[in-house]
């Protein structure tokens, strides 16, 4: 919650209201330490969602409010349950219930959505309790976390279900129940879930969805939930992903690192920036890669642990770091793959399956998918988690979906602002053409683009061809191939569990092992100053020839059309330089230097 809507940066209304310019926060009559919170948040004026959401939320409305992503949707209901909490406080002191229920897809929204809450009570935070119940705790302290009787409880559906199960909490006394990402509770595998959810609600509840797109799971989840909602939608479809350019570029495996080198290197895109990817290992591939040549990022996958997730997010939003490459792992399972669950799961929640026989997955894609969906289940990137100050966002891997498409590009323009999404497609001509590079699911990267856009083109949006000067870009790949042939599997297998081992020494759970066994402690650290990839100094410059005599922003060519992408014939130069260095062998084929990753296989 630090960015703030300055004037001018509000955006257009979402609905039809009367004279929207003239709505503030007092004029909903809401507490003044509400007030006081707010002003101290910096909103000066309610969003189009908010001016809605908040006066019919407090006359005791059922509420579906469809809003894009980014535009104040957590506030909207938050602070008219605070409001009708504190009223009834007010009345009578004495009550302790826990009154609110708030559903989430995901922890870390769970943690998102607690720490707004918080921020929020600052000024009444001995009159209202939150408690945030999907952190990693053991069954025993989430019942005595409930047996407080916090007035507002955050959590999963799976961990509500799991707790009204064991009678450890009761909804007897919820009087405000939210949805919120209402459009993917149901595709995470909550189905269950809401069922006990469902029984367990007392009747009169006041029901709250929240959702960035309408979905038949949206509408679903309203005649279950709601009694006669107030439906609020954008006024416009325009107004969808208003403050986003979106651009699109066609390229082959390997010109999406050479893209990537060129953008972030020399600084074609400002600000900071999002950088979406299929799977982990292409997140440290990549992030491996953009190191070569100076380019700080930091990682964000489903493989971390919570708390770590939820740290990268924040030192990101402190901006400690520019970039950040999201796997986005949840979303390649597909939403459809992801509905379909799997029994005698150990945590709370449930395992997304791929589907046997799925075109083009073999069978170890699907083991390993299914595997890895238990932890991506919790976690979704790109789905409500409140990145400040986007720019970009980068889709170096295309989204499957366009639900998926939308999520992703609203991490940026967010709460009025402007942002640009880039993304690149892959078309099928060129896929699979460099076995190490290729992403799998790309080979649907036509289809998934002409659906993306065709949605796009219903909200009023278009994808723009992003025009680079591929000839001066050309110029860059053989610093491209040269970084990427330092990548190999081994490193990217390093970077991975060096970053697991960063985290065990940070645990608070081992530091008790660790001052019994300190040899244990010396020995992961020595690990964490290992470096992955092998050093090579000269990448972190660019040098004046490899530059259009434009500067770096010749290579960013507006007024042409899209140039297309050509392989450049550097190879004898290299093979020469090779030979003269005794590495390569004479009369050695090696067509093209990427391919010799092909010989040592993924490093999955
Ligand atoms: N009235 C306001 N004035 C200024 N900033 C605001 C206002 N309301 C919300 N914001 C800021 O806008 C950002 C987005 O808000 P929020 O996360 O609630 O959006 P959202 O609609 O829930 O997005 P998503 O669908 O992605 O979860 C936050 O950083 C929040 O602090």
């Amino acid at each position: 919650m630090k960015r703030k809507l300055n004037e001018g940066d509000v955006p257009t209304p979402v609905t039809q209201s009367a004279d929207q310019n003239a709505v503030s926060f007092s004029t909903f009559g809401l507490d003044s330490r509400l007030l006081q919170a707010i002003a101290q948040e910096g909103f000066s004026a309610p969003t189009p969602v908010q001016t809605d959401a908040i006066p019919l939320a407090l006359e005791g409305k059922d509420i579906l409010a469809r809003a894009k992503t980014g535009s104040g949707k957590t506030a909207a209901y938050l602070l008219p349950i605070l409001e009708a909490i504190l009223r009834r406080k007010a009345d009578n002191r004495a009550s302790r219930e826990s009154t609110a229920l708030i559903l989430v897809p995901t922890r870390e929204l769970a943690q998102q959505v607690t720490k707004v809450v918080k921020a929020f009570c600052t000024f009444c935070a001995q009159s209202v309790t939150v408690v945030n119940l999907t952190l990693k705790t053991s069954e025993a302290v989430q019942r005595s976390l409930l047996a407080d009787l916090p007035d507002i409880v955050v959590a999963t559906p799976a961990r509500i279900s799991q707790n009204i199960n064991t009678s450890a909490f009761s909804l007897d006394n919820v009087k405000h129940l939210v949805i919120d990402e209402a459009d993917l509770v149901l595709s995470y595998g909550y189905e269950d879930d809401l069922q006990v959810i469902e029984r367990a609600v007392p009747k009169g509840t006041q029901t709250i969805l929240m959702s960035a797109t309408m979905t038949t799971e949206v509408e679903a989840l309203k005649g279950r939930f709601c009694h006669d909602p107030v439906v609020l939608e954008p006024k416009e479809a325009k107004e969808e992903s208003g403050g986003v350019t979106q651009y699109v570029v066609q390229c082959g495996e390997d010109e999406k690192f050479l893209l990537a080198y060129v953008v972030f290197k020399l600084k074609l895109i400002k600000g900071k920036s999002i950088i979406f990817v299929g799977d982990i290992d292409r997140c440290y591939r990549l992030k491996l890669f953009l190191e070569q040549f100076g380019v700080k990022s930091c990682v964000l996958n489903s493989e971390l642990p919570v708390n770590c997730r939820i740290h990268v997010v924040e030192e990101f939003n402190k901006n400690v770091y520019d970039i950040i490459i999201a796997a986005d792992e949840h979303e390649v399972l597909g939403e459809g793959r992801a509905k379909r669950k799997a029994k005698n799961d150990t945590e709370n929640d449930r395992i997304a399956q791929a589907p046997a026989g799925d075109p083009g997955d073999t069978g170890q894609a699907q083991k390993k998918r299914a595997k890895s969906s238990k932890r991506a289940k919790e976690y979704g990137v790109s789905r409500g988690i409140d990145f400040h100050n986007v720019s970009c966002v980068l889709n170096f891997d295309l989204p499957l979906t366009s639900r998926s498409y939308t999520h992703r590009i609203g991490r940026t323009a967010r709460a009025g602002k402007t942002g640009m999404a880039l993304s690149f497609s892959v078309p099928s001509s060129l896929h699979c053409k460099i076995k190490a590079l290729s992403f799998q699911p790309a080979a649907q990267d036509e289809a998934n683009l002409a659906q993306i856009s065709t949605d796009q083109a219903q909200r009023g949006q278009e994808l723009k061809p992003y025009h680079f000067d591929m000839t001066q870009v050309a110029a860059f790949r053989y610093r491209m191939n040269d970084a990427l042939r330092a990548v190999t599997p081994t490193a990217i297998r390093e970077a991975r569990t060096r970053e697991l081992r960063q985290e065990l020494l940070k645990s608070e759970k081992l530091k008790r092992h660790f001052e019994e066994n300190p040899e244990d402690l010396k020995g992961l650290r020595h690990d964490g100053e290992s470096r992955a990839v092998r050093i090579q100094p000269h990448l972190k410059h660019v040098p004046g020839y490899l530059l259009p005599r434009t500067g770096a922003k010749g290579i960013v060519k507006e007024e042409v059309g899209f140039v297309g992408l050509r392989k450049e014939t550097d190879n004898r130069r290299r093979l020469a330089k090779m030979r003269k260095m005794g590495k390569a062998k004479k009369g050695a084929k090696r067509s093209d230097p990427l391919k010799t990753f092909n010989a040592k296989g993924r490093g999955k």
